[in-house]
Formats: C-alpha cells, sequence, structure tokens
C-alpha cells in the first residue's frame, strides 16, 4: 500500500461543503465542469485518439448523483476532442434543474443518452469502444449497492479490462474509505482521484491502474486546513499523474 496523502469520504464531503458553502463561493456547476473537463483530459493522455481508434465510442456510464454529473460533463468535453462518446444513464437525477441542462447540452452536442432498458452492452466490445467512462458512484456510495446499478458493475467487472475502464474519483463498487469490500466492484485501468485521493485509492495495483488527481480548484492555504498541499500541476494542465 502507498503512503499516498488521502481524505476520508467524511472530510471529502466537508470539503466539497464548504467550497460551495456562502465564504467560498463557488457553484456545483462551477467545480463540476472542472471535474468533467479534467477526466477528459485525462483519457486523451492515456487513450488517445489515432488512425485505428477513430470511429470507436467512449461509454460513459453516469449514476445518479454528482459522479454521474461529473461523467456528463467529460463526455461533452471528449466530443470536443475528437472522441464519439455514447452516455448510458439509467437513473436521471431529478435533484436540481441542473441536471436537465447537463441532458440538454448533451443532445446539443449530438451525443447519444441510452435510457435504462436501450442496449448499452453492445459497447462493452474492445472493437467498439475504447474505453468505459465509471461516473456511476463516487465519495457518497454506502455499500449494498442497489440495481440496476449491481447488474451494471457486474456486467462492466466480467469484460475484465479488456476495455480499459476510468475510474471518475472512486471506482464504483469501492467503499471510499476501505477499497474493494463489497460484492460487486469496478476495477479500474486509470483513477482520476478529484481535488484529493480518497483512503480506498490506496489498494489501488499500481502495477495495473494509472492513477492522476484533477479538479485544479483550490487554493494551497486551504488544502493545508484540510491537512495537504496543493498537486505540482505542470502549466494550464488540469491533471497530474501520482
Ligand atoms: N469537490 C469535489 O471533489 C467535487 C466532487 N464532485 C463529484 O461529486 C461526487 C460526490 O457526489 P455525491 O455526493 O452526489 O455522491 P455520489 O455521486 O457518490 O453518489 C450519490 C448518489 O448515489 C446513490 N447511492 C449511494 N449509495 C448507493 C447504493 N448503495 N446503491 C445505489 N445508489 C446509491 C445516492 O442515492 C445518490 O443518488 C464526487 O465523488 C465527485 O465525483 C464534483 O462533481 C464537484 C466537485
Ligand atoms: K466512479
Amino acid at each position: 500500500m502507498s503512503n499516498l496523502f488521502t481524505l476520508s469520504s467524511k472530510l471529502a464531503a466537508q470539503l466539497d461543503q464548504e467550497l460551495m458553502g456562502p465564504k467560498v463561493g463557488f457553484t456545483l456547476q462551477q467545480l463540476m465542469e472542472l471535474a468533467g473537463f479534467s477526466v477528459a483530459q485525462a483519457v486523451q493522455k492515456e487513450y488517445a485518439i489515432d488512425d485505428l481508434n477513430k470511429n470507436k465510442k467512449v461509454l460513459v456510464i453516469a449514476g445518479p448523483g454528482n459522479n454521474g454529473g461529473d461523467g456528463l460533463v467529460c463526455a461533452r468535453h471528449l466530443k470536443l476532442f475528437g472522441y464519439n462518446p455514447v452516455v448510458y444513464y439509467p437513473k436521471r437525477s431529478s435533484r436540481t434543474e441542473f441536471y436537465g441542462q447537463l441532458v440538454k447540452q448533451l443532445d446539443f452536442f449530438n451525443i447519444p443518452i441510452l435510457e435504462e432498458s436501450d442496449d448499452w452492452l453492445q459497447y462493452l466490445k474492445p472493437e467498439q469502444t475504447i474505453c468505459i467512462i465509471d461516473a456511476i458512484f463516487g465519495f457518497s456510495f454506502k455499500s449494498p449497492m442497489r440495481e440496476p446499478f449491481g447488474k451494471i458493475v457486474d456486467e462492466v467487472s466480467k469484460i475484465d479490462n479488456t476495455i480499459p475502464v476510468v475510474a471518475v474519483d472512486v471506482p464504483s463498487g469501492w467503499d471510499v474509505d476501505e477499497g474493494p469490500t463489497s460484492e460487486t466492484y469496478i476495477t479500474p485501468s486509470l483513477l482520476v482521484s478529484l481535488t484529493v485521493p480518497k483512503p480506498c485509492s490506496k489498494h489501488i495495483d499500481t502495477a495495473k491502474t494509472s492513477h492522476y488527481v484533477g479538479g485544479r480548484f483550490i487554493p494551497n492555504h486551504f488544502a493545508e486546513k484540510y491537512g495537504f498541499k496543493t498537486f505540482k500541476y505542470q502549466s494550464t494542465e488540469q491533471v497530474m499523474k501520482l
């Protein structure tokens, strides 16, 4: 296990609340835009488009909360980067009007959005798909997993990384603090931790999984309050390989 600095699920939620609280004043929209943008940038670094894969898809699986929202934003940026994203969004968030707006933006970009009953399994074939974005659950996941997500995670884990899986913030099904302890979970090829890695990321197998940090939106004095230093991102980069 690495000696990487990590922030517990409780503190990550507290940090998030503080950023969006009255003193700091970020909106969820702002942070999600940067989070989704950074994941798209990590995908571009690890799975670049070339002549062989340019017609393939990127399957973005979006969950019901803000991790899913990061996936919706990421899909839009991937399209701008030249990829062909397809979004599987089985349980749409009705938390705020904002989610409806994100969906409208995907329509505007002609990005297909599959409903729960649509055939998303057709994209679980290496000849069809460059990579899969796991934006199902982030730092608020609590086991056991309810359907339809248990079946979805099972299907993705069955393909055994014949298509690389990119986990947004936390690999879905992993306990945020304890790691892969539940019955079904994603084993990512790439993990993009947002703001700061969560304790579960100490359980990734670094021989098989690349680990990036993204979500470049806090100053050092704020990071220090939570016991860490901001990461040394290069120039205008939105992600850094750990
Ligand atoms: N400061 C940050 O780091 C930021 C984090 N963001 C993202 O927000 C995520 C956290 O978002 P949320 O707090 O909305 O939580 P999540 O997106 O992790 O999950 C919450 C949703 O999952 C459902 N859920 C939880 N456990 C479940 C289970 N066992 N079975 C089925 N459904 C379950 C909940 O009902 C809720 O709808 C982070 O991981 C990150 O991806 C960004 O969007 C914005 C900035
Ligand atoms: K995830």
